[in-house]
């Protein structure tokens, strides 16, 4: 049996060819990674502790945190704090960015990460995932600000997600393009599976929460209408559609066989402009997503020039294969 590249060994030769790029984020990565196995073997073992439900608590969001929220948002603070990579962090599960402790070297990094990503599916044994974002932080060596965090996307120098599904993977991009590792359960390392992941410029699978067709705006709505129509519309073939209700999972498909994912923006509930959150969500998938020639957009700007104005802005998102987005993007244009 021929055994592929540990993730180690890949981010080394990566910077190898990369020589230009910042060698010091391949131990970060490292050890973001003993944290995601962590969450993995949890998630894995869910129904055999008392790890499942609701924590009984809130976050920043007003949505319901369950007991795994918190406890991976937890396992991350405590494998990162210590490294001396980081400046700060700041996660989905916490109003405001996490302070280092006392004595730490404060590192040139900043990590934003949403610690369990469709965590609504666990209970019912669903692949569910960690996304995050890597940025540099303006002034190294002291704390960062929530200001230091509000960079647009464009200036993430690495993102990516675990996805813990019927196999633990990891997928991120540092520009270079997009590549998958799975978890070998056996030895405890990342092997590189998924080398220079593509996502087609045409597809005939899309992903949305169609429960909200009444609160879509009439771009969006003219797209999905045309999809249904299928072979007896104007796109003149069927399309199939998929919802998964995790991100990570409904993007770790469109990396691997194309797609487009929409949570756009709606009229359901007028304080928030959109379901995904930006920092941690909408640009580490925008990323992957451009990354592996895809396109990620708003309907009106490209997700990655936003300019945040808040740590846990929401943001509407429309990502995948190239074409079906530049279309929508189109009917945007032609409202
Ligand atoms: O409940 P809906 O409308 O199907 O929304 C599902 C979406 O919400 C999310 O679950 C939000 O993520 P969190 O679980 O981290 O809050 C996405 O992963 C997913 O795409
Ligand atoms: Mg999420
Ligand atoms: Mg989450």
């Amino acid at each position: 049996m021929h055994i592929g590249k540990t993730l180690t060994q890949f981010l080394l030769e990566e910077s190898r060819r990369h020589p230009e790029a910042t060698g010091d984020l391949a131990p970060l990565l490292n050890d973001l990674m003993v944290a995601c196995k962590y969450i993995g073997s949890l998630v894995n073992r869910a129904g055999l502790m008392d790890i499942r439900g609701a924590a009984g608590a809130e976050n920043v969001q007003g949505e319901q945190q369950q007991k795994l929220d918190v406890i991976s948002n937890e396992a991350i603070l405590q494998a990162m704090a210590w490294t001396g990579h980081l400046a700060g962090m700041a996660s989905e599960e916490m109003d405001d960015p996490y302070v280092l402790p006392q004595g730490v070297a404060r590192g040139k990094y900043l990590l934003l990460f949403d610690p369990l990503d469709g965590s609504s599916n666990i209970d019912v044994n669903i692949s569910v995932g960690t996304i995050f974002s890597i940025l540099e932080a303006p002034v190294a060596g002291r704390d960062a600000t929530v200001e230091d965090f509000l960079q647009p996307g464009t200036r993430q120098v690495c993102a990516g997600y675990t996805v813990y599904g019927s196999s633990t993977m990891l997928v991120y991009t540092r520009g270079f393009g997009v590549n998958g590792f799975t978890l070998d359960p056996n030895i405890g390392e990342f092997i590189h599976t998924h080398p220079d992941m593509r996502v087609p410029e045409d597809t005939k699978e899309y992903a949305i929460n169609a429960s909200n067709y009444r609160f879509w705006e009439a771009p969006v709505q003219r797209y999905i209408d045309e999809l249904n129509a299928g072979k007896s519309g104007l796109r003149e073939r069927d399309f199939n559609m998929r919802w998964v209700g995790s991100m990570v999972a409904d993007v770790h498909r469109i990396l691997n066989r194309g797609g487009v994912f929409m949570y756009p923006f709606d009229t359901k509930d007028p304080k928030k402009p959109g379901k995904l959150r930006l920092m941690y969500e909408a640009n580490p998938m925008a990323f992957l997503i451009e990354q592996a020639g895809g396109a990620a957009t708003t309907g009106r700007e490209r997700i990655l020039d936003i300019q945040p104005n808040a740590l846990h802005q929401r943001v509407p998102v429309i990502l995948g294969s190239r074409n079906e987005v530049d279309r929508v993007t189109t009917y945007y244009q032609e409202q």
